[in-house]
């Protein structure tokens, strides 16, 4: 059986849960359960806390996992990232009083930094060249300053909300992006099961992020109605009953999906339909 570590509380927890059900997985119905069997499936499940889930793979105990590209690098464990899934984004940055670094990562040196990340940090720091102390907090690293333990801060900052609070700015550019990544012990083997999950998992991606479009298209704007939805392969061109018009079915990007219906419209296509995508395998 495929072993799969699954976060288990946090901000990653539920998108991951409702991501491998879409993807036809089970999933637990109780918040507590630690183990969960998909006989069907061939997997089996472990809920874990995201920070350790690279450990486990790393260590090939698990030989899958759900988890953030933050954490994976704070781990240092010998595990990589083998399918981005779309949610859990986040920025990872220094932070603050506003006068304390303005000139950026460079103006850190001898200063002391407070995070729950200390492996990126330091990591960061020592590639950028400057020498400051990391000081490794659990949580709320917003507060050290304020209690005189940190000059700055390095930690997750998604909507900027509690930087703001906390009176912080930030210091220099985004030291990472971050997002839920599927991660594999680095050199693993062809597990069974495992080629199924991650194309079960694109499968889900490429569903939550294409529509199809159906539209009627007069015979003589079909090459400029395609290169407007070219599709992944190419588009489906079905014949009508009246010879001067065809019917033309593409995948498109959801989020252009009203701009390409403006567009078909200018090149004479009528009648255009767009429909989600509830799975597909590609
Ligand atoms: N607003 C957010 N706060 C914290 N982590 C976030 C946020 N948005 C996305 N993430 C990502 O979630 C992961 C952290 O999850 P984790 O469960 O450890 O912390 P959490 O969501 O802060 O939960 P908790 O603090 O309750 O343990 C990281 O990969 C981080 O980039
Ligand atoms: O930019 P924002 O949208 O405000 O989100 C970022 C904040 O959320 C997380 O804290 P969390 O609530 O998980 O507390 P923690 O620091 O104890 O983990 C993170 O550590 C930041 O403090
Ligand atoms: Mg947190």
């Amino acid at each position: 059986m495929l072993r799969v570590a699954v976060p288990n509380k946090g901000s990653l927890s539920e998108p991951a849960a409702a991501m491998l059900r879409e993807a036809g997985y089970r999933q637990r119905g109780d918040g507590r359960e630690l183990v969960l069997q998909d006989p069907d499936n061939g997997v089996e499940f472990f809920f874990l806390r995201p920070r350790d889930i690279a450990v486990y793979v790393g260590s090939g105990r698990l030989d899958v996992g759900i988890t953030g590209r933050d954490l994976l690098l704070d781990s240092g464990a010998p595990a990589e990232e083998v399918l981005e899934l779309g949610f859990g984004g986040s920025t990872f940055r220094f932070a603050a009083l506003p006068g304390t670094a303005d000139a950026g990562v460079s103006a850190l040196g001898g200063l002391r930094v407070a995070t729950s990340f200390p492996g990126l940090v330091a990591k960061h720091l020592a590639e950028a060249g400057v020498s400051a102390e990391v000081i490794r907090l659990d949580g709320a690293v917003e507060t050290s300053i304020q209690l005189g333990v940190a000059d700055v801060i390095a930690d997750v900052v998604e909507t900027g909300t509690t930087l703001r609070q906390a009176g912080l700015v930030v210091v220099g550019d985004p030291i990472l992006r971050s997002e839920a990544v599927l991660v594999r012990r680095i050199g693993a083997g062809a597990e069974a099961g495992y080629e199924q999950l991650v194309r079960r998992l694109q499968g889900v991606l490429v569903a939550r992020r294409y529509v199809l479009m159906d539209y009627d298209c007069p015979v003589e704007a079909v090459e400029a109605a395609v290169a407007i939805t070219p599709g992944f392969e190419s588009p489906t061109v079905s014949p009508l009953r009246d010879k001067a018009w065809v019917a033309v079915r593409a995948m498109v990007p959801k989020r252009d999906a009203q701009r390409l219906m403006d567009d078909l419209w200018e090149v004479g296509a009528r009648a255009i339909l767009v429909t989600d995508i509830h799975a597909c395998r590609l």
